[in-house]
């Protein structure tokens, strides 16, 4: 399903029967509908009950995510991700009311959509098609990351003719390099004199952060997973509660302190078991976990940081979409609960 996602000041969330009006309002203008390939105008009202209705069929059946962009309640466009049948690639769209053109509403909300997509889907690839008359749309795709790879024509109903497109793409491991580009970046180099042989461009330095985190396991060997909230770094994903190493921290006092701040468990004197680490590249820094088994503390779990808490069943773990880095992790303790 469709879930709901913040992006700044703007809430996405499914379209909703009562949207039409609005919808049809903001879609029947011909600067937004010469842009959509597949729409008509004038654009008429009963398409648009359509079209709802079919983003929540679609929404249903995980073909595809449609989301309305609103800001205090008022519908300011959508985004949406068309779902390839294996699941693996999506094509992405958008389209935002004159009105807020130019004030970064649709790269914040089709970027929420993009980490979305890529780190709670686990898409690997996203592509978005552009008329090359929409230099707008264009840009706000090269701000996520998009390259162009190609160009071509697409019917444009409302235009009613063929116009040229360019096709843009952005990979899983593109975001991610992005991502650690991002965060990362080296100084500029020192301007050299003479030109040698010509310098390989800098690697991102990877920065180790080291983050703690616990299994906690309850007396029927489920394991608690907490979800992370939306505003958060990978929003949306479920992980094992735990946090970053303060420094003049032990692992060890580290998690004692986050487990009190996030699910108000009191682990004091409790057996900490060391059980594995994670070392793994986590986009803008390389991640360095260890996770420890704890089945004893004081006090019971309660979402502390507006967290969802779930307790789960070794077997059912992969149900629970996961950041990357943790996926190695399923099969470990699956083997040591099975
Ligand atoms: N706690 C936890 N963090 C994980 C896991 N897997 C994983 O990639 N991480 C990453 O490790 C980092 C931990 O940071 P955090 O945001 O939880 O740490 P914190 O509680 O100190 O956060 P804060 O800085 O927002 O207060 C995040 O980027 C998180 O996505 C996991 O299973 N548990």
């Amino acid at each position: 399903m469709t879930p709901e996602l913040k992006a700044g000041d703007f809430l996405l969330r499914p379209l909703r029967p009562e949207d039409a009006p609005a919808v049809h309002r903001l879609v029947n203008d011909w600067s937004v509908v010469r842009m959509l390939s597949r729409l008509p105008f004038p654009y008429p009202r009963d398409l648009a009950e359509k079209w709802i209705a079919s983003t929540l069929e679609d929404s249903a059946r995980g073909e595809a995510h449609h989301f309305a962009v609103t800001r205090n309640g008022t519908l300011l466009g959508a985004v949406g991700l068309v779902l390839s049948d294996d699941r693996r690639s999506a094509s992405l769209g958008y389209w935002a009311s004159p009105a807020v053109w130019g004030q970064g509403m649709t790269t914040a909300a089709a970027q929420r959509v993009v980490e979305w997509a890529l780190q709670v889907l686990k898409i690997e690839k996203l592509t978005a098609d552009v008329a090359v008359d929409n230099p707008g749309s264009s840009a706000v795709l090269r701000k996520l990351g998009f390259q162009e790879t190609g160009r071509g024509s697409r019917r444009f109903v409302s235009r009613g003719t063929d116009c040229p497109i360019i096709i843009h793409e952005l990979t899983r491991s593109g975001f991610l390099q992005q991502e650690a580009t991002i965060q990362d970046a080296p100084p500029p180099p020192p301007v050299q004199e003479k030109a040698s042989t010509p310098a390989a461009p800098p690697l991102p330095k990877p920065r180790t952060l080291l983050v703690v985190a616990a299994a906690l396991l309850d007396t029927q060997g489920r394991i608690l997973l907490a979800r992370r909230p939306e505003g958060k770094r990978l929003a949306g994903l479920w992980e094992f509660p735990g946090g970053k190493v303060e420094r003049d921290e032990t692992p060890e006092q580290a998690l004692i302190r986050e487990m009190k701040e996030e699910l108000d468990v009191d682990l004091t004197g409790s057996c900490l078991a060391p059980f594995t680490f994670v070392s793994e590249n986590a986009g803008p820094f390389h991640l360095l976990m260890p996770l420890y088994v704890v089945r004893r503390w004081r006090g019971t779990p309660a979402p502390r940081e507006g967290q969802e808490l779930a307790w789960v069943k070794a077997a059912d773990l992969a149900k629970y979409p996961m950041p990357d880095p943790d996926l190695p992790l399923i099969p470990l303790l699956q083997e040591l609960l099975g």
